[in-house]
């Protein structure tokens, strides 16, 4: 999916949220751990009761890697699911990559080729060569922590390096990365006012912004300072919208989060236009 096909889904939709499928077999109904592939099952309930109130959805790896073959198998099944039934949404594989050149090949071809997402995760410490791989992908998209929404965030990505903060030094320097026009960025909703200084550096990039919600970021906050003229972000909600309930009315549940949200960026769409 092109950039520019997202931002018509944001226009078409009035929404600009990504629900984060972060599945926890410990937080989820009861009555789904009958299900033979009880992940996939509730995400399965997510996608049909959500999808029309978002354009992306943002499953964290880490909660199926820590099921082992069965939860990415299960991973494997809700991309599937998505891009049979739901070919409009942009699709995250949250999973934080990036290595070695020929590693990150390898983890591109995984994310991009074998499961089929639109886009992936990568943390800039190692590099250039690291980064570049995910980057030769045509029509994907590469996206690069920043400044993260944790409390650590401020142990080295505000550091001065070079006379700057470390993550606007992040910035600049992926901004000369061969195809570098296929990088979005990860910047946490709870540090929205550094978003001013970050729109100064990457004025037209798509932000994929995590905090909302569970963490405490505040959507209008990110969109006074985040909002470019084609939006320009992405808003991630994970476990503010799946665990709404644990009961049978789950799916019913976290639509009306969902809603909630949608129906304040609608307001937000409106008035920049
Ligand atoms: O800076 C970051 C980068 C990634 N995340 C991830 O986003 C979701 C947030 O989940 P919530 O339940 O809405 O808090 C989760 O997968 C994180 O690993 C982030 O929070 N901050």
């Amino acid at each position: 999916m092109t950039t520019q096909q997202l931002t018509e889904q944001i226009r078409k939709k009035k929404s600009f949220l990504c629900i984060g499928l972060d599945v926890d077999l410990n937080k989820i109904p009861q009555h789904l751990l009958q299900e033979e592939d009880p992940i996939f099952a509730f995400n399965k309930a997510i996608i049909d009761a959500t999808h029309q109130l978002c354009v992306a959805y943002k499953p964290n790896t880490a909660f199926y890697e820590a099921y082992g073959l069965k939860g990415w198998k299960s991973l494997e099944k809700t991309i599937q699911y998505l891009n049979a039934n739901y070919p409009e949404i942009f699709t995250i594989a949250d999973a934080k990559r990036g290595d070695i050149g020929n590693t990150s090949s390898m983890y591109a071809k995984a994310f991009f080729e074998d499961l089929g997402f639109d886009s992936v995760t990568v943390a800039p410490y190692m590099g250039r060569d690291s980064v570049e791989p995910f980057l030769a992908f045509h029509d994907k998209h590469t996206i690069m922590l920043a400044l993260t929404s944790n409390a650590g965030a401020f142990d080295f990505q505000t550091l001065k390096v070079n006379n700057k903060e470390l993550y606007k030094e992040v910035l600049e320097v992926s901004k000369t990365y061969k195809n570098s026009r296929n990088l979005m960025y990860v910047v946490g909703a709870t540090k929205a006012t550094f978003l001013a200084d970050i729109r100064k550096i990457v004025p037209d990039s798509f932000l994929l912004v995590p905090g909302v919600g569970a963490q405490g970021g505040n959507l209008q906050d990110v969109c006074k300072y985040g909002l470019n003229k084609h939006v320009g972000l992405l808003i991630n909600s994970s476990r503010g919208i799946i665990y709404a309930s644990n009961q049978t009315d789950f799916a019913q549940a976290a639509a009306n989060k969902a809603n909630e949200l949608q129906q304040e960026m609608e307001v937000i769409l409106n008035s920049q236009s």
